[in-house]
């Protein structure tokens, strides 16, 4: 099944689509019980996503109920500039740090990705069954080389297990080295999964996104149940089939809602 996908012209109208798709999804999750669990990944995300929240009607923004987790961190402390968590703290009101999950840094990398998967296991497991982590939404950037997450092509992804929920990188090819990161299996059993990935040099990102191509990390990302958007620009969209052509004409498209 071909992801839905949205291409924008420019930042506001990606954020306009973005927001679109967070009303709809929220509308329906605040309709059901429990903690509303977003994964969200750092790089250039943070600045699209937040506007895009932000532009959500009052009455979506149910803090009490959202909890926003970090599909990656870099090891450093969340001060530090190169901090996913930083980042998004610093363009969110400092009243509503608590609606991050903390991922607490030690001086002990293991312990780390042990603490934040415990914190996940708390967080999102009470109002789920069986043992695998099910984000109600993930939104995930990538890289030119096809990383999502902290999941690099070759074997460093690989040696993130498939079973357990965070894995801990020490050879990133990207600065800085040490990471941690959720696994694929914690990422594939998203309820609904969206790309946002912008620029000429991840297009052929997109393409292998599109064609489910098994060789890069963004690809294999894709959730079991499909229900996968791309958010891209005109840039990032340019090595996908042409609208009218039949390579694109699959008329299956995900189900809405879980
Ligand atoms: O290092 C990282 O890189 C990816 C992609 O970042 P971008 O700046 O090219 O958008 C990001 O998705 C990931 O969370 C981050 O840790």
């Amino acid at each position: 099944m071909r992801p839905e996908i949205h291409v924008s012209g420019d930042d506001v109208e990606m954020v306009t689509q973005l927001k679109n798709y967070l009303t709809k999804r929220l509308k329906y999750l605040l309709d059901m019980p429990g903690t509303i669990g977003i994964g969200v990944s750092g790089g250039s995300m943070p600045p699209i996503f937040t506007k895009a929240l932000f532009a959500c009607d009052a009455d979506l923004l149910n803090w009490r109920r959202i909890r926003i987790f970090m599909v990656d961190e870099r090891y450093v402390d969340k001060d530090d500039e190169q901090s996913n968590l930083g980042t998004y703290l610093k363009l969110f009101p400092p009243e509503l740090a608590y609606v991050f999950v903390p991922i607490p840094i030690c001086n002990d990398l293991s312990l780390t990705a042990r603490l934040y998967e415990d914190n996940l296991r708390r967080i999102l497991l009470p109002e789920q069954s069986g043992t695998s982590p099910r984000f109600d939404l993930l939104f995930l950037g990538c890289g030119p080389d096809g990383h999502t997450a902290s999941l690099f092509p070759g074997d460093r992804a690989e040696h993130v297990t498939e079973y357990g929920w965070v894995g801990v990188v020490q050879d990133s090819p990207k600065p800085p080295k040490t990471r941690i990161t959720l696994s694929f299996a914690s990422l594939k059993f998203a309820k609904h999964s969206a790309f946002i990935i912008t620029g000429a040099p991840k297009a052929h990102v997109v393409r292998a996104i599109w064609d489910r191509d098994n060789t890069l990390p963004a690809s294999m990302a894709r959730p079991y149940n499909d229900r996968l958007t791309l958010f891209v620009d005109e840039a990032a969209a340019k090595s996908l089939p042409s609208r009218d052509s039949s390579e694109e004409s699959d008329s299956r498209s995900p189900q809405p809602f879980d």
